[in-house]
């Protein structure tokens, strides 16, 4: 019969490249291309009733425009009112200079595996005969078998140290003196997964004395290991993906002779902090695709699942071919690439300007250590403590860097780790009184918190002025309460320093925080989340079928291109070392009929046709197809 003839590469087949040997197919066979307690009522922003401005501050920093989320203040701004002199510090907290509209208009413009694959463990047990078909019809490109190798020979299972990787997206303006570097990555991180490729099946014969015609006894590879992602409750930063970005499970063993089925690849196991997010890196719009969101420790998803194992020609004896010279290649492991965010699973944040004393409220009311200093931007990085009534009455609270204006254009710490707040039922807002304009601090951390989240701004809070033993604080304790008295907001006072009104406050947040669940409750509760959605997905993009083809012809090229994810796979998967694979999948071709459509589109002799990313045909032959089609 004529035949289309196949030129097969394991990534590419090109007829003018390196021949065959003939006389040692082993020699020479294609490698695989790796490649509020109290009756107070509930505090609420009236944004309407915002009291005046005051006049515009000193912009020290002339950084207003920064826009990396853990920058500092430039160093004279931090040194100038941090340690000289405390208590010009609200005047150093910028208030006024821009208005809601213009703070928003600014808003806007500112905004492969385990193993190295060794061929001779294939071939060890494989009996590769001559199989007398003519080799000189497959062809190989050397140098992508060369730079496979290359690939392959330097990769490990498991983590993987890749310094250049994780620094790889900071930019140098990132990279500025004054930033820690573990704030760089502290609650972000992106890292790369792949899942184990399946193990390639064998050709062999059982070959024992008394036994003629043993028949075919080669066993198929081994399923490639799974990537899992698991919620590990010690851990509570994403630090430990600064070094070790690459996860990749082992590959399946290949099979031997015998009929014996190669093992399975080893898992990998990703551990992530409670709260951690998981996205695809790199897609569209800003959020990329939320794959996970893994709350509790002990949760584990499967990602993605290891590939499945080539199937040895044990597998494929049949009554027609009872001596079948053929086996597959492992299927590859999928990989991606994913974003890890890290939000803090807490039921109270406290926020606030720097030095405000939140830090101190979160030291007296739960078993916390926060450190504690007279300087803004003592805290770098949220603290947690539980705060328990009862035995059955607990909330977790959360102290966060201090907030300053223009925290939205990277002022300061800015505003990124208000993310963490997002799932706090409710937010503590501690104000400095013995600042000389608490109100218009107040105002700037509230607006802050609506630039940087409407959602935010609208979960419930509460507002604690503190420092109530400083007599500048308590004079103007009044006004401050008047003040938000006349927009509804019902002010606590405290000091935090003795303790004072601060057992007040924790109440008055537990109470809300119950109201909040019980809303929640009544909305309804979302399904439960099928963590094992991800490999679901990729379980049945697996199971594409063969028959679902796009076909695309390029004139400038004469070229045609087969394209489906169900061919794309066998293309994969066929081991072009053996010269039954050209058959088969020449018949593959015929049956689900890829050449009656390339012949129904005009396909002409000559033309080149690309199946899948693999296998390049040659279309000298194609006439004699025409009757079969
Ligand atoms: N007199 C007095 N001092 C207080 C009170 N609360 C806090 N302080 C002091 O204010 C300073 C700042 O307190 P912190 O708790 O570190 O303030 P913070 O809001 O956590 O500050 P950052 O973490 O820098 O944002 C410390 O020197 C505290 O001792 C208070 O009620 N009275
Ligand atoms: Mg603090």
């Amino acid at each position: 019969m004529a035949s289309l003839s196949v030129c097969a590469s394991s990534h590419r087949f090109c007829p003018t490249q390196a021949r065959l040997n003939t006389r040692n197919p082993r020699v020479s066979s294609p490698r695989r291309l790796s490649r509020s307690s109290n009756s107070k009522p509930k505090p609420r922003l009236n944004s309407d009733r915002l009291p005046p401005r005051p006049p515009p501050p000193i912009n020290r920093s002339g950084g207003g425009e920064a826009t990396t989320y853990t920058r500092l203040p430039p160093k004279e701004d931090f040194f100038e009112y941090s340690f000289e002199s405390p208590n010009r510090i609200p005047s150093e907290v910028k208030l006024s200079e821009s208005t809601l509209e213009n703070i928003a208009e600014k808003k806007i413009s500112t905004h492969e595996n385990a193993y190295a694959m060794d061929e001779s463990d294939i071939e060890e047990d494989a009996f590769d005969t001559e199989l007398g078909f003519d080799y000189e019809e497959i062809e190989f490109i050397d140098e992508e078998f060369a730079s496979a190798d290359d690939d392959n020979s330097g990769e490990v299972m498991g983590f993987e140290c890749d310094k250049s990787d994780s620094e790889r997206d900071l930019t140098e303006g990132e990279k500025e003196k004054g930033v820690p570097a573990v704030m760089r990555c502290f609650d972000r991180a992106k890292i790369y997964v792949k899942a184990g490729n399946g193990g390639n099946g064998v050709v062999a014969f059982r070959r024992e004395k008394y036994v003629p015609f043993g028949g075919p006894s080669g066993g198929d590879g081994g399923t490639g290991g799974n990537v899992y992602v698991e919620v590990d409750g010690s851990m509570n930063s994403l630090l430990p993906f600064r070094k070790s970005i690459h996860f990749r499970a082992g590959r399946g063993h290949h099979g031997q002779g015998r009929k014996q089925d190669g093992a399975k690849g080893e898992d990998v196991v990703v551990k992530v902090p409670p709260g951690t997010v998981i996205r695809e890196a790199g897609k569209e719009g800003p959020e990329g695709q939320l794959l996970l969101e893994l709350l509790n420790p002990g949760q584990r998803a499967l990602l993605l699942p290891g590939g499945r194992g080539g199937r040895g020609n044990a597998s494929f004896k049949s009554g027609t071919n009872k001596v079948p010279k053929i086996a597959e290649n492992g299927e590859e492991g999928a990989e991606m690439w994913l974003e890890l965010e890290l939000k803090l699973v807490a039921d109270v944040g406290i926020v606030g300007a720097p030095n405000a004393g939140k830090s101190t409220l979160l030291s007296i009311i739960s078993a916390a250590q926060p450190t504690i200093a007279n300087y803004p931007f003592t805290t770098l990085l949220p603290n947690l403590g539980v705060v328990s009534f009862d035995y059955d009455a607990t909330m977790v609270v959360a102290d966060l860097p201090g907030l300053l204006e223009g925290a939205h254009r990277g002022f300061g710490l800015g505003h990124e780790f208000l993310r963490h707040t997002e799932r706090c039922s409710v937010l503590v807002h501690v104000v400095d009184g013995s600042g000389q304009h608490p109100e218009y601090e107040f105002d700037a951390v509230r607006l802050e918190l609506e630039l940087f989240s409407p959602e935010l701004a609208e979960k419930p809070y509460i507002v604690a002025y503190n420092k109530m033993d400083l007599p500048e604080a308590s004079e103007k304790w009044n006004t401050f309460q008047e003040s938000l008295q006349r927009r509804g907001i019902e002010p606590f006072c405290m000091s935090a320093a003795n303790g004072q009104g601060t057992h007040e406050v924790a109440c008055a947040a537990y109470e809300l925080r119950k109201k909040a669940e019980a809303n929640k409750e009544v909305e309804g509760r979302a399904d439960p989340v099928n963590l094992n959605h991800v490999a679901d997905m990729v379980h049945k993009q697996r199971s594409a079928s063969i028959n679902n083809f796009e076909i695309f012809h390029d004139s400038g090229s004469n070229t045609w291109h087969v394209v489906g994810a169900g061919i794309q796979r066998f293309v994969q998967m066929t081991n072009w070392q053996y010269s039954e694979s050209m058959r088969r999948f020449q018949h593959v071709l015929e049956a689900c009929g890829v050449n009656k459509s390339l012949v129904k589109l005009g396909v002409k002799e000559g033309d080149t046709v690309i199946v899948g990313e693999g296998a390049i045909l040659s279309t000298e032959g194609f006439e004699a197809r025409i009757p079969y089609v």
